[in-house]
């Protein structure tokens, strides 16, 4: 991962530019008390009022000189804050985007929300304003500190003194609030993916009458989450008045030994009037330090929780030199497959050899591992033992992108994305999809006819945003979609479930037609897989039986017994037909 001071180390010219503006901007403010000084020794006790005009004019160059720096300074850290977090909320998004399924399977959505859009907020702000005011502190308390020892290095020893103290106090300070920091950053991330899920599941929630519950449920994390935020604010205001306290005391301290000072004849009146107001110029940089602990510490909590997702690295490692595909046939072996999720192996001993252009169909009980062929074939998980070959080569040396592009796969659970369907349709391959393309795949989804009842057909809007559509209509778009792919392979993970037999049966027909494509064909209807050149039957992730259609009704078993389960009436009417 790249470290926060690699990205500031690529715009260091800025960082120096703004340094710049900032230490003449500084050195700008500490001729002010200069100018005191010499008014009230010069101009008010020695009677040289000619010399008044100029240290009036002295003090308007200073005012203007120190807006034009103070601005540039700002605007400067500000462009680079930002331009810093906009990089690195690109590069996590991206690191996040190359993890594997593991990856999410661990970590939910709300969560990573939270770390995307919140921590880089904090570390943009840190980088930022809060950056910039511990720069401008340190360096402005430095300078002041020089200024006032040149006046009386007796009358310094206050500041230097006083100035540990407050230091002491915030790091202290910074140590309560890291932790509460930790913590409130965890908790933003599951209020996320409470409001996450309870959003996304609302007509499950409604349907289940659940509103209570949830509402109960998101009211407990709101309620930890202003606990803690509580926790941290009692931290500043208990900690920050003993600062003040230290920040009040030091000009009246000031005045009270430089007084003396003056009687003793040691300083003049005008150095005292010059000092105080130096004081008063580092009251402000310790004021700040206890508002820029909280906010550093909110940063490099922010910081921690980034790291722990950078350090992550995806399981499925594409090899140095993989292969890339120019041309796929689409011979698909499985040997000796086998696959664990943790200590449950989800599939044992998995053996088939799907030949180009022919069909294989799945069958099996919920649970018996058909999605996990699937998933294993696409690389979303690696297999524990054995070999998935394509087109004779081990798909762990096939480039990435080059298997999972030559593969189109229908899933159970269809996303569409808010947008147009024609974009929806055209996903993964928008260059090389034409509209002719689009407009013949959606036929042969069945998908033509209610959009274009639609308005403003392919290009209306679906999702979240847009129309609402029913679960066959989706199922269709999603079929259309990998129709339009045309890759040599098609994978339909039981994605004609909530289509009317009419329906699905012309769909089976249009997936007949592409004669060259090798197809997998995962169903709980026999209808679905009946055509297929083999079918298998998966218990429990091993394949209990094997054979076509005919040859698995011969059998007797699982394949038989599903099939009486969805013909008995038919069966009984007598117009059963194998
Ligand atoms: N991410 C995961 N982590 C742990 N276990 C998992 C994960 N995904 C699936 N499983 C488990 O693996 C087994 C097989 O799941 P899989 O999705 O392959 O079944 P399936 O046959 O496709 O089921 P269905 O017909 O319901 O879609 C199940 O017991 C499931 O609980």
């Amino acid at each position: 991962m790249k470290k926060i001071t690699s990205y500031i180390l690529r715009y260091w010219y800025a960082y120096l530019f703004a340094i710049l503006c900032m230490v003449i901007s500084i050195s700008l403010d500490m001729l002010s008390p200069q100018i005191t000084r010499r008014i009230i020794d010069d101009v008010i006790i020695g009677g040289n009022n000619s010399l008044l005009t100029k240290l009036l004019i002295g003090i308007l160059f200073v005012g203007v000189g120190r807006c034009i720096f103070q601005y540039l300074k700002e605007y400067t850290f500000d462009i680079v804050s930002t331009k810093i977090t906009c990089e690195m909320r690109k590069n996590l998004f991206n690191h996040i985007q190359s993890l594997s399924i593991r990856f999410f399977d661990k970590n939910n959505t709300g969560e990573l929300m939270a770390r995307v859009k919140d921590d880089i907020d904090n570390i943009w702000r840190s980088l930022g304003f809060i950056g910039m005011l511990m720069i401008e502190v340190t360096i402005h308390t430095t300078i002041v500190i020089y200024c006032m020892y040149r006046i009386s290095p007796k009358l310094s020893l206050i500041p230097l003194i006083a100035m540990p103290l407050v230091a002491i106090m915030a790091i202290f300070m910074e140590r309560k609030l890291g932790k509460v920091y930790e913590e409130i950053s965890e908790e933003n991330a599951l209020l996320n993916t409470v409001a996450e899920e309870n959003l996304a599941g609302v007509r499950t929630v409604k349907a289940f009458a659940r509103e209570k519950f949830e509402i109960k449920k998101f009211l407990s994390h709101n309620k930890k989450y202003y606990d803690l935020n509580m926790q941290q604010a009692k931290i500043l205001t208990k900690n920050q008045p003993n600062i003040q306290f230290i920040t009040k005391l030091l000009p009246i301290s000031i005045i009270i030994f430089g007084g003396y000072l003056v009687m003793k004849e040691e300083i003049t009146l005008g150095s005292l009037g010059a000092f105080v107001e130096y004081s008063m110029n580092i009251v402000w940089p310790m004021e700040m330090l206890g508002w820029l602990t909280n906010d550093f510490s909110s940063a490099v909590a922010s910081s921690k929780k980034l790291h722990k997702i950078y350090n992550e690295s995806s399981e499925i490692i594409e090899k140095e030199n993989a292969i890339s595909l120019s041309e796929v046939q689409g011979e698909i072996i499985f040997d000796h497959v086998t696959f664990k999720h943790g200590d449950n192996e989800i599939l044992s001993d998995i053996n088939f050899h799907l030949n180009a252009g022919k069909t294989l169909g799945i069958m099996g009980a919920t649970g018996s591992g058909k999605t996990s062929i699937i998933s294993l074939l696409q690389r979303f998980y690696d297999a524990d033992d054995g070999n998935i070959i394509l087109d004779g080569n081990n798909i762990k040396e096939i480039n990435l992108k080059d298997l999972r592009s030559n593969i189109s796969l229908v899933m159970q659970d269809n996303f569409l994305f808010s947008d147009t369907i024609i974009e929806n349709i055209k996903l993964g391959k928008k260059e090389y999809v034409d509209h002719d393309t689009v407009i013949s795949a959606a036929g042969n989804a069945m998908a033509r006819d209610f959009i274009e009842r639609m308005e403003k057909q392919y290009d209306t809007i679906i999702g979240e945003r847009g129309v609402g559509l029913s679960g066959g209509q989706k199922q269709r778009i999603s079929i259309a979609r990998a129709l339009a792919k045309k890759t040599p392979i098609l994978i339909m993970d039981d994605s004609t479930s909530a289509l009317d037999t009419e329906t699905e049966h012309m769909i089976q027909k249009s997936l007949e037609d592409l004669s060259g494509t090798t197809k997998i064909i995962i169903a709980h209807r026999i209808s679905a897989v009946k055509q297929a050149d083999e079918i298998i039957v998966l218990d429990e992730g091993k394949i209990a039986e094997r054979g076509t259609h005919e040859s698995l009704l011969s059998k007797k078993g699982l394949y038989y017994k599903t099939y009486i389960a969805q013909y008995k009436e038919f069966m009984k009417e007598g117009s059963l037909c194998l």
